[in-house]
């Protein structure tokens, strides 16, 4: 398998080097050259296998001969062996219609942590005996941080410096990052939001001094093999609910468009799938952009559902290039523009593109509240607040008869302030991290320029040999 930048100007790679890459040299994302296909039939033999059984057949034309099969099997194996499920990502059914896909059963409670978990390893198994050393350098509204540091703490051959907004995440979110006191993990609060975090992130990248002196590596959704890994659960959720005689609409809860677009690769490959269903809190850029062409840039507002609260979302730009015809230097030409004004409007190829699967929603506090209030009241279910987002988007979708999957992204417990606020249950940690509010935290606060930031990092990391 090749893949190549959305923005058409940088070195075709194979599965080891886009995992290793990160950004592309051009500032692009990379993709695969071509998406590859299961058919019904291949669809239908993933009935009745495990999750890392379906997970290696899912990702083997992905990783290509960048691993040996039962390298990726034992991997599977591996990553997916810590998860608190035997069915790792388990189906809940709410009602007749409606379903929960719970993603946050990994060991730092969120989605991150299905497709972080075997990132760390395959950092590992192509790092490994090559005397290469990578800097990673990440930005996280909550989620992304925990579920990456958990992954690579103590890693030979990797230091982690990890980006989150001051202030702008849970407390229990923070704590699941800043109580990893290992020496390769380098948590940073950065005084802005996280798209100053994001924009510092690529800005490394582009900096070719920069970037070329530390080796720089991300745990980010730019990274491809997040996604590929995220493609996995759309089909087995989807075989488990009738794939592929039967098609089903997924409800996503979306700040960076990666989970949605890994939706969007399955249903590339085969996966039958009615409607993706975008849904966004109050920073709603992605709404504006799929319900009338609108890419713009607000101002930040912080909600209860912090990890959502994103405007410049990354992953838009591989949909962007996919639905708009793989055109990569007219995609560049618009991304500098955008880059620019902040500020861009759809193409009709990519409007008409994106809305032949995609349709999307913007759900409020009160929406919100009342969301979790259903899943209770109606199901026994707490759920977190991205959750509720993507479940009261589904509620209201029409998307005919096709049963309605939402992501379950995180864990209530999480987020128990806003739980308690919308059902009056408090959510408990689970009893592994019982003890999270005991712990030792170790974080430095910076303000949210590149200079502070790469000044920081570049005192601390490993230059490349
Ligand atoms: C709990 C939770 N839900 C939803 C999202 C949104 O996912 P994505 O950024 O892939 O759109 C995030 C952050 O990424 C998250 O942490
Ligand atoms: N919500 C994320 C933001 C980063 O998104 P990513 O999927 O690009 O890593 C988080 O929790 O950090």
């Amino acid at each position: 398998m090749r893949y190549v930048s959305t923005r058409g100007n940088a070195p075709v790679l194979d599965f080891e080097g886009v995992t290793l890459a990160g950004l592309a040299a051009d500032g692009g994302l990379y993709l695969p050259e071509q998406w590859p296909a299961l058919s019904a039939d291949a669809i239908r033999d993933l009935r009745g296998l495990t999750y890392a059984e379906t997970a290696a057949e899912v990702m083997a034309p992905f990783v290509g001969d960048s691993l040996t099969r039962d390298e990726l099997t034992a991997l599977c194996d591996q990553a997916y062996g810590r998860f608190a499920h035997d069915a790792v990502t388990p189906l809940v059914q709410l009602d007749h219609r409606q379903w929960l896909l719970e993603l946050f059963h990994g060991p730092t409670l969120a989605f991150k942590d299905v497709a972080l978990q075997l990132l760390g390893l395959l950092f590992e198994r192509f790092l490994t005996g090559k005397n290469r050393h990578l800097t990673i350098i990440g930005a996280t509204s909550g989620d992304t941080g925990s579920a990456a540091i958990d992954a690579l703490a103590g890693r030979e051959h990797i230091d982690v410096f990890m980006l989150h907004p001051a202030g702008r995440v849970s407390d229990v979110q923070r704590r699941q990052m800043t109580t990893v006191l290992a020496p390769n993990i380098h948590n940073i609060a950065i005084q802005g939001s996280f798209d100053d975090a994001q924009a510092m992130v690529k800005a490394a990248f582009n900096d070719k001094d920069f970037a070329t002196r530390f080796r720089l590596g991300a745990v980010n959704s730019i990274n491809w093999a997040r996604l590929m890994a995220q493609v996995v659960y759309y089909f087995y959720a989807a075989v488990r609910l009738g794939a592929p005689e039967r098609r089903i609409a997924f409800a996503v809860p979306t700040g960076n468009f990666g989970d949605v677009f890994a939706g969007y690769v399955a249903a590339k490959m085969g996966l039958p799938i009615a409607k993706l269903i975008v849904a966004t809190n109050v920073n709603d850029i992605l709404h504006r952009a799929l319900s009338a062409g609108d890419y713009s840039v607000g101002g930040v507002t912080p909600t209860p559902s912090p990890s959502m609260d994103i405007q410049v979302s990354s992953n838009f730009e591989r949909l962007l290039f996919d639905v708009g015809g793989r055109d990569g230097a007219a995609l560049a030409e618009q991304m500098r523009g955008f880059e620019a004004s902040k500020a861009m409007r759809l193409t009709n190829a990519q409007t008409e593109g994106a809305a032949a699967l995609f349709t999307s929603d913007r759900v409020d506090l009160d929406e919100m509240a009342i969301a979790m209030r259903w899943a209770c009241d109606h199901a026994g279910e707490i759920i977190d607040p991205h959750t509720a987002i993507g479940l009261a988007a589904a509620r209201r979708a029409d998307v005919g008869d096709a049963p309605v999957v939402t992501l379950a992204t995180a864990h209530p417990a999480k987020f128990p302030d806003a739980v308690e606020r919308a059902t009056g249950a408090r959510p408990a940690l689970p009893g592994r991290i019982g003890d999270l509010f005991d712990r030792e935290e170790r974080y430095t606060t910076l303000p949210a320029t590149f200079e502070a930031v790469t000044a920081y990092i570049a005192e601390r990391a490993t230059p490349a040999s």
